[in-house]
């Protein structure tokens, strides 16, 4: 059967689609009824009205996320519109719960108006206890942010810019250390400058890459100051100089970061490259140059795409179930770049950890360790959770960010392990 012909049947049967609800209290006998429906509901229902902290404890409200898309850019699909995106969304619902035990409800917008996006997110607040923006297209994705945070007491992220940014950067953190390079002296060239490419490139230069060693291309090329079709976050990464394409930029390059659309790259780009070049190919669901088609290139790179069938996924998944996880916990107002880099920091350390039973086992029994193969955890690695969330969860504490703050993280630790024991 073909990858198609799987999908679409995974998809359909035996039960359309991906998700489900699930009652988390007994409701079989009149009694139980009482209690669940009217008249017991009143009573946290007065509760509530009269401490609103009180929803935290009576309802599920603390550990469910709203997924939210337009579908103006899904994947590297481009816009498909908001009905289109909704096998992803779903598809982000079951990795929240599967890697970190978090509810989700998709929640797909018909509009590509920023205002109507913003009212209809901050009017569903009471519901949730998180946002995650997804497959929002630049620019209107960094206003979209922004406002929200600024309205709603609870996270808001955009998975597509941060997650991919924290995963690409715990990635870029190894990868260079492999290289024997450092991250200051490394040529960095974006191919895209979305939600994904902005945040990355903000994120890089946070973690030691020198603006000026920075080059981004859209899909004119080059981004030069020169330029009149520039948003303000593209003018962030402006260079001096001349129109270029990709193909002139990448000469010499020591990392490529693809986060545009498939097929966009060479072999022979990837040839003309430094020593030991850093591949990061990051569209889905084909990347810009395929893993086997890199290396037959040249031996000597480190190669990495978003899919899961390739060694070193760089993908957003390694990242929102776990920081929400964390941000939920300690009931975060936000998610700072300090929680951000926290994530990062803590994908690049376990990656360096040697490999558990669990993670070959749920890999076949394939071998992973530390090397050009192995530069970010895997997904079903159990202790990416442990590793993430207790980082974020304790980032929100030391910046006082956190509702309901943790003290006893052993405790806490264990308390994830265990969650997650039933999951994975
Ligand atoms: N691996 C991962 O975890 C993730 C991967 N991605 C991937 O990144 C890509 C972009 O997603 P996102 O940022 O959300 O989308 P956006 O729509 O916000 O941005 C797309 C960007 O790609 C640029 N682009 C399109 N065609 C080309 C081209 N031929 N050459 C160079 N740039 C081009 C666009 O250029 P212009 O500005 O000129 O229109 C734009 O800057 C997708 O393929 C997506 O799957 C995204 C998130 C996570
Ligand atoms: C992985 C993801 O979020 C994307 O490609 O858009
Ligand atoms: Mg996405």
């Amino acid at each position: 059967m073909s990858l198609r012909d799987k999908a679409l049947s995974y998809h359909k049967n035996p039960t359309p689609g991906k998700v489900a609800i699930v009652s988390t209290k007994p409701c079989e006998t009149s009694a139980e009824l009482s209690l669940a429906y009217t008249p017991g509901v009143a009573e946290p229902v007065k509760e509530i009205a009269d401490n609103p902290d009180a929803v935290f404890d009576y309802t599920s409200r603390g550990n469910l996320v709203a997924v939210v898309s337009n579908g103006t850019a899904i994947l590297g699909l481009g816009n498909r519109g908001a009905l289109a995106s909704k096998p992803v969304m779903e598809g982000k619902a079951v990795l929240f719960k599967r890697f970190a035990d978090v509810d989700v409800f998709d929640i797909e917008i018909d509009s590509e108006d920023p205002e109507e996006i913003i009212r209809t997110v901050k009017l569903l607040e009471p519901t949730f206890g998180g946002i995650n923006l997804e497959d929002i297209k630049a620019p209107e994705c960094f206003y979209i942010e922004k406002r929200l945070i600024e309205l709603c007491d609870i996270p808001v992220f955009h998975d597509d810019q941060h997650g991919t940014a924290i995963i690409a950067t715990a990635g870029l953190i190894n990868a260079a250390e492999l290289a024997e390079k450092k991250l200051d002296s490394l040529k960095v060239v974006i191919n895209g400058a979305g939600a994904a490419g902005i945040s990355c490139a903000r994120m890089f230069v946070a973690a030691g890459v020198k603006r000026e060693n920075l080059f981004m291309c859209d899909s004119k090329g080059l981004i030069i100051e020169s330029r009149d079709d520039l948003t303000d976050e593209k003018r962030e990464f402006a260079q001096s100089g001349p129109a270029r394409v990709l193909a002139d930029v990448i000469k010499d390059a020591d990392v490529f970061a693809g986060l545009s659309v498939a097929g966009v790259m060479s072999q022979d780009m990837v040839r003309s490259m430094a020593d030991r070049p850093i591949i990061f190919a990051m569209a889905n669901p084909d990347p810009e140059i395929s893993y086997p088609d890199a290396l037959a290139a040249r031996e000597d790179i480190i190669m990495a795409t978003g899919r899961s069938d390739y060694p070193n996924q760089i993908n957003n998944v390694l990242g929102f179930p776990f920081i929400f996880r964390g941000a939920l916990d300690v009931r975060a107002r936000r998610i700072s770049e300090r929680m951000k880099m926290a994530a990062s920091l803590a994908l690049a350390e376990l990656a360096r950890q040697p490999v558990t039973d669990d993670v070959r086992a749920a890999y076949g029994g394939a071998a992973f360790s530390f090397g050009p193969g192995y530069i970010v955890p895997k997904p079903f690695d159990r202790r990416v959770i442990e590793y993430v969330s207790v980082a974020v969860a304790k980032t929100a504490c030391e910046e006082g960010l956190a509702g309901r703050p943790i003290n006893d993280w052993e405790d806490y630790r264990k308390k994830l392990a265990e969650r997650i024991r039933k999951n994975i």
